[in-house]
């Protein structure tokens, strides 16, 4: 038989197996379109709520809805092959009860195809992340500066500058891991404290903003594109997107007002004869 390239896509146990391995490449994703082009990359595609923000232009996370991460999650399955697709559950969706959080996470699998979904918070979770993990939905938590608390943090601010404050976020990485998620992101934690958690978990850690001591990295695509107007300090900009899409619609706008385009090229014209 001839050599075959087929490209299953990454799981939620396949992505577990790389703890301490070759790193894990994460970035979001919000639609089809960026789906298709950072899915041959990556390892993961993180419909992220940050798309609340991103995407519709609101104030916070804490405005992301249900149907919102439903349409932009079948957009990104749809338009990736090999990447596992993480949805993470909105803001109100999944902190009442178990129940509640395992009839939100199911609607998301069920219509978007993703293959696991994401949920913020660490000990108080754990019961939460079991209830699902035991009934068919892999879990990957967030720990540290979980965006969706940023009034109870008064902004967004780093984690764990201050060494009493280890203990806690430990304990809360520790945790999520033994009720069974399958990866953990650390947001926003000091560098020294996300390489302790990471040595002491069996499970991946994938970091933003918190060094290269995790297992894997994640970024706002946006961010990294250099289409963010601010960036937080923990962003590389690997491009300059921005000023790319403002050179090229300012050249359209010229191009239309001088009646240099349409041109020859563009145009259509009846049979010959
Ligand atoms: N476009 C985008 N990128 C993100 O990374 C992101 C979102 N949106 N929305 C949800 C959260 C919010 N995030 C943020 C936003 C701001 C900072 C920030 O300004 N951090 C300060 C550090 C402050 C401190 O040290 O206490 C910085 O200067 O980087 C960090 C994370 C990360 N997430
Ligand atoms: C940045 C990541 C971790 C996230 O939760 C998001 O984009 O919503
Ligand atoms: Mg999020």
């Amino acid at each position: 038989m001839s050599a075959e390239i087929i490209t299953k896509r990454q799981s939620a146990p396949s992505i577990r197996a790389r703890k301490g391995g070759e790193k894990i490449v994460a970035l979001t994703s919000y639609s089809a379109g960026t789906a298709r082009l950072v899915d041959p990359f990556c390892d993961l595609l993180l419909v992220g709520d940050s798309l609340a923000m991103v995407e519709h232009g609101l104030g916070s996370t804490l405005s992301a809805t249900l149907e919102m991460m439903i349409l932009h999650g079948a957009s990104v399955v749809r338009g990736s092959a090999r990447s596992l697709v993480v949805v993470d559950l909105p803001f109100g969706s999944y902190e009442a009860s178990p129940e509640t959080a395992f009839r939100h996470a199911a609607r998301l699998m069920a219509e978007t195809g993703c293959g696991a979904v994401k949920l913020e918070g660490g000990a108080h979770m754990a019961e939460t992340i079991r209830f699902l993990t035991t009934r068919g939905i892999p879990v990957m938590a967030h720990v540290g500066l979980t965006p969706q608390a940023v009034n109870t943090f008064g902004g967004f601010k780093t984690q764990g500058r201050e060494r009493e404050q280890w203990a806690a976020i430990e304990a809360d990485a520790a945790a999520v891991a033994e009720a069974g998620a399958f990866a953990v992101v650390l947001e926003g934690v000091v560098e020294p404290l996300a390489a302790k958690i990471t040595q002491n978990l069996d499970i991946p850690t994938i970091g933003i903003g918190a060094s290269a001591e995790c297992d894997g990295q994640i970024l706002v695509l946006e961010d990294m594109l250099g289409l963010s107007p601010r960036v937080p300090r923990f962003v590389h900009r690997f491009g300059a997107i921005g000023e790319a899409v403002t050179a090229a619609v300012e050249a359209y706008a010229e191009a239309v007002r001088t009646k240099a385009f349409p041109g020859e090229a563009n145009v259509y014209q009846p049979k010959a004869g």
